[in-house]
């Protein structure tokens, strides 16, 4: 397709991407010089072997994710447009920029592409199908800006976990430790792979090796395609290229790699193959990033020699590129929104792009099916994950010895102060009516102290170990209460909401309204699906059994509402209700997995 005006030096591919029919820009000399892209970590044996790991164990490797987007928009409650008309392809091996200036939409289009929230207008692609990329979720890698690695583990533990849950069941632990062991080696974290992560109260590994921690969990799972969010921000020059490179290196395996990137510099620029660049939710330019210095030249814009052309670029689509502008072939220079709409101007028309979709269609649809499969086998066995996660857990939590000392300790002071409270009475928790023919002889009876000792022990069983339980745990919290608190509220919050809700569950436990009460507004189904009173009836029934010779137990049972003389049920019921918990809290994860649906 043939462009209009000012870029008719240029065509327009399907991709649209820009192709090039005029000499090259006499400009682009002065910029800074290319890295050359054969030469990319052929000298590093770290990058070789890990290439080499990725290559030897993962199955169909020669095929790719590649992802499209049409008329792509995002609009927020109130009309505004975060993203608007955004279109183009995403192919394999190649590696992406998308740049922009701070709120050009770059987190939010990333999110969208994700499946993490849904488009408002327009349409992705995922291979040809239309759909989202979290129809591969396992095959697809994200790095987010803010990291997500555990504190209390190693380096080399974050790494090694993440490898061990999402690689494929064929790899043996060998081939898991050597492709580890070459990760770390790559990302040069060798000297740190023993170091606890850390974080703000405890010192650990510096900012720009966290970074590289947290590409390294995505890298571990061997992606087909990797989004990372600045994976280069907080890191010096070096690091920062060398992290580049790497990826550079995975793009030549076929692997797509996506990059958000703030303000490059030179050599980082000069590395990317193609770039998306945004402005205000809308598309500036969408191509190689080898041309695109030229075609910004044709809107009347020069490069100044020795300049980074990666921020002369952010100026112009920042609104700032006054100082850059001259009177070009086209006229006078263009303003920013005329950027804009003169790259509407020569995006692909939809049926172009319907009609290549279609042509290819076979052929994507048996690849998307292939990489279902594919995406079905990732991952470690239900069994095996639960059982890493809970050796992660129990390290995590033998790490954090004040913190585990603090806790243990606030359930021993709960017990020692409820034991007190009743110290003065030595142990008579428990007065009845004598057993016939001794009635008469009663004096008062006492059944409410026992169930409100029940009650103050699951109160302090709830507060002891909800908080923690979902501070160490988070969704796959030891505590049933807390897990399913851990899905449904952010994870700081985690520990003061479970606090409450274990405050609000703990009541229902037939002390205060008594359980007989209870029953009498055909409401005890409810308190039965609470676990105290599970254990109120079953405190209550071991405190009374002692005294069945002497007391009548049925007169105790019909005036509180426990059913005496079924612990075994009472305890079984706490485990049920636990797993229940448990069950739920997994439900839920499953129901937010898919609170986007596949297009
Ligand atoms: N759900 C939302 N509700 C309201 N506004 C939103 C929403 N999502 C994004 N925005 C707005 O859209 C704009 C783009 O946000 P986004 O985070 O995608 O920008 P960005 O380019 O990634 O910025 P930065 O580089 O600073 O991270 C911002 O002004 C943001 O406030």
């Amino acid at each position: 397709m043939r462009t209009k005006g000012a870029v008719s030096s240029y065509s327009v591919d399907m991709t649209g991407d820009l192709e090039e029919v005029t000499p090259k820009c006499a400009n682009e000399k002065n910029t800074t010089s290319e890295v050359d892209e054969t030469d990319i970590n052929q000298n590093d044996p770290a990058v070789v072997q890990f290439i080499a790991s990725l290559v030897a164990h993962s199955a169909i490797r020669e095929k790719c994710v590649e992802f499209g987007f049409q008329n792509l928009g995002f609009s927020v409650k109130g009309g505004s447009d975060v993203l608007s008309e955004l279109t183009g392809e995403i192919k394999q091996g190649s590696l992406w920029g998308v740049m922009g200036p701070s709120g050009a939409g770059k987190s939010t289009f990333v999110n969208v592409l994700l499946g993490k929230i849904k488009q408002t207008s327009g349409s992705i692609h995922v291979n040809g199908i239309e759909g989202h990329m979290r129809k591969f979720k396992k095959l697809i890698g994200f790095v987010p800006q803010d990291d997500i690695i555990l504190p209390e583990l190693t380096v080399r533990e974050n790494i090694l976990h993440s490898a061990r849950i999402r690689l494929e069941v064929s790899w043996t632990e060998s081939q898991i430790q050597q492709h580890v062991n070459a990760l770390i080696s790559c990302l040069r974290l060798t000297h740190v792979q023993h170091s606890l992560v850390g974080d703000v109260s405890k010192r650990g590994i510096s900012g720009g090796q966290r970074k590289r921690v947290s590409i390294a969990l995505e890298l571990a799972a061997a992606p087909k395609a990797l989004v990372l969010d600045e994976p280069t921000s907080g890191l010096d020059a070096t690091a920062a290229l060398s992290i580049i490179r790497l990826l550079k290196a995975l793009c030549h395996q076929g692997v797509t790699v996506m990059c958000i990137i703030h303000q490059p510099r030179a050599e980082i620029f000069q590395a990317l193959d193609k770039l998306l660049l945004l402005s205000g939710g809308r598309q500036v330019y969408l191509g190689d990033r080898s041309r695109c210095v030229e075609y910004f030249e044709t809107k009347g814009f020069t490069f100044p020699r020795h300049c980074n052309p990666a921020d002369v670029i952010m100026d112009i689509i920042s609104g700032h590129g006054s100082g850059y502008s001259h009177s070009g072939p086209s006229g006078p220079v263009r303003t920013l929104v005329q950027i804009i709409q003169d790259w509407e101007r020569i995006q692909p028309g939809p049926t172009t792009v319907e009609n290549q979709a279609l042509a290819h269609n076979q052929e994507q649809v048996n690849l998307s099916a292939e990489l279902n499969t594919y995406d079905q086998l990732r991952g470690a066995s239900w069994s095996r994950q639960a059982y890493l996660c809970l050796l992660r857990g129990v390290k995590q939590q033998t790490r954090q010895t004040t913190s585990f000392i603090l806790e243990i300790s606030v359930g021993a002071v709960a017990g020692l102060l409820i034991g007190l409270s009743v110290y003065k009475i030595e142990g008579l928790l428990f007065q009845g009516v004598f057993l016939h023919p001794f009635e008469l002889l009663s004096s008062a009876t006492n059944y409410t102290l026992v169930p409100e000792l029940g009650l103050l022990c699951s109160l302090a069983i709830g507060l002891a170990a909800a908080p923690p339980g979902v501070k160490a745990f988070g969704e796959e919290s030891i505590y049933g209460l807390a897990s399913i608190i851990a899905v449904i509220t952010r994870r700081e919050d985690g520990p003061l909401m479970s606090m409450i809700v274990s405050l609000i569950i703990g009541v229902f436990g037939g002390y205060g309204p008594p359980l007989s009460t209870v029953q009498s507004w055909h409401l005890q189904w409810f308190w039965y699906m609470c676990p105290g009173t599970w254990l109120s009836e079953a405190y209550f029934n071991e405190h009374t059994a002692p005294f069945s010779y002497l007391y009548d137990l049925e007169a105790a049972a019909a005036w509180t509402g426990y059913t005496i003389g079924r612990t075994n049920i009472d305890l079984c019921m706490l485990l049920v209700i636990g797993s229940v918990y448990r069950l739920i809290a997994y439900l839920a994860l499953v129901v937010s997995d898919w609170k986007i649906p596949l297009q």
